[in-house]
């Protein structure tokens, strides 16, 4: 089975072109997702992503998480997913649509001397309501509610992209115990369908520097959808303007929440690798 590796701003995936797979390995991807990103296991990644056709849209994108897990949206994963398959002529059209489980979503391509520089993605309307995102038993917009976590109260923000984030206001990150707090957040009885953690530090009206724990993945270098809910976030809570850059471990997002009520994001789309899975 054939593969290429890709990654947005270190957030790395592992494509397969779903002609490429078997019946049995397509009916059950969790497994292979978890076999595939296992990092000494398998070829290693924060996610399995799969190019199907689609009947509404240019292609569709399947994202698995490296548990298993099936999320209804990945920011970095789409903008791979957009270069993979624009190189590959699977689509020509530019802006293109891609059906995902948060529904199809528009992605424009900057093409400079026939590379892929980066690409502009649609992300759609965030998500504001509870019972959507879905948080259980607060009022709405979820904002600066309180949670309990490790003996300790947070304020925080919930927004969804498709996929639900609880986003938290850090003044500095030395006295965050993030490899702990990340888990227990993502897992807290709040979040029936679990949540993204952002832990989110604001520089300036118009920059934030972001820490992530996935829902699924746990600690990458980089989410989409966790910068686009943290944008959303900052201006809920009068922290930002509505167009900042995000400093990401893996680098930058532009993160803009237009007079649409659109969010977009712009951000680069990287080719590390293509291989053969030698099934062992
Ligand atoms: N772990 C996420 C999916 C991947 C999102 C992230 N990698 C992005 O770039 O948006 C979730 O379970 O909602």
């Amino acid at each position: 089975m054939n593969f290429v590796k890709m990654h947005g701003l270190g957030n790395d995936f592992v494509f397969l072109d779903h002609f490429s797979l078997t019946p049995q390995e397509e009916a059950d991807y969790p497994k292979l997702a978890q076999k595939l990103c296992h990092r000494q296991f398998g070829i290693g990644g924060d996610g399995l992503i799969v190019i199907l056709p689609s009947q509404v849209a240019d292609a569709r994108m399947r994202i698995i998480n490296s548990d298993g897990s099936e999320p209804e949206m990945c920011g970095n994963g789409i903008r791979c997913f957009a270069r993979y398959v624009y190189d590959r002529g699977i689509v020509s059209r530019n802006p293109m649509r891609v059906e995902t489980l948060a529904g199809v979503l528009t992605l424009g391509l900057d093409i400079e001397e026939g590379q892929v520089r980066g690409v502009r993605v649609d992300m759609g309307e965030p998500i504001l309501k509870a019972d959507l995102i879905p948080v259980l038993g607060v009022g709405e917009p979820v904002v600066g509610q309180s949670l309990e976590a490790l003996g300790k109260t947070f304020s925080y923000t919930a927004v969804s992209m498709g996929n639900p984030h609880c986003v938290i206001f850090v003044d500095d990150y030395s006295s965050l115990d993030f490899e702990r707090l990340g888990p227990a957040i993502e897992s807290h009885p709040l979040f029936p369908r679990k949540t993204n953690v952002e832990f989110i530090r604001i520089d300036s009206p118009a920059e934030m520097t972001m820490k992530v724990w996935e829902r699924g993945a746990g600690p990458t270098l980089a989410c989409g959808t966790g910068a686009c809910a943290s944008l959303v976030a900052a201006v809920l809570n009068q922290k930002t303007e509505r167009t900042a850059t995000v400093h990401l471990p893996g680098g930058d997002l532009l993160i803009e929440w237009g007079p649409d009520n659109h969010v977009y994001m712009t951000g680069p789309a990287a080719y590390v690798f293509k291989g053969e899975w030698l099934e062992s």
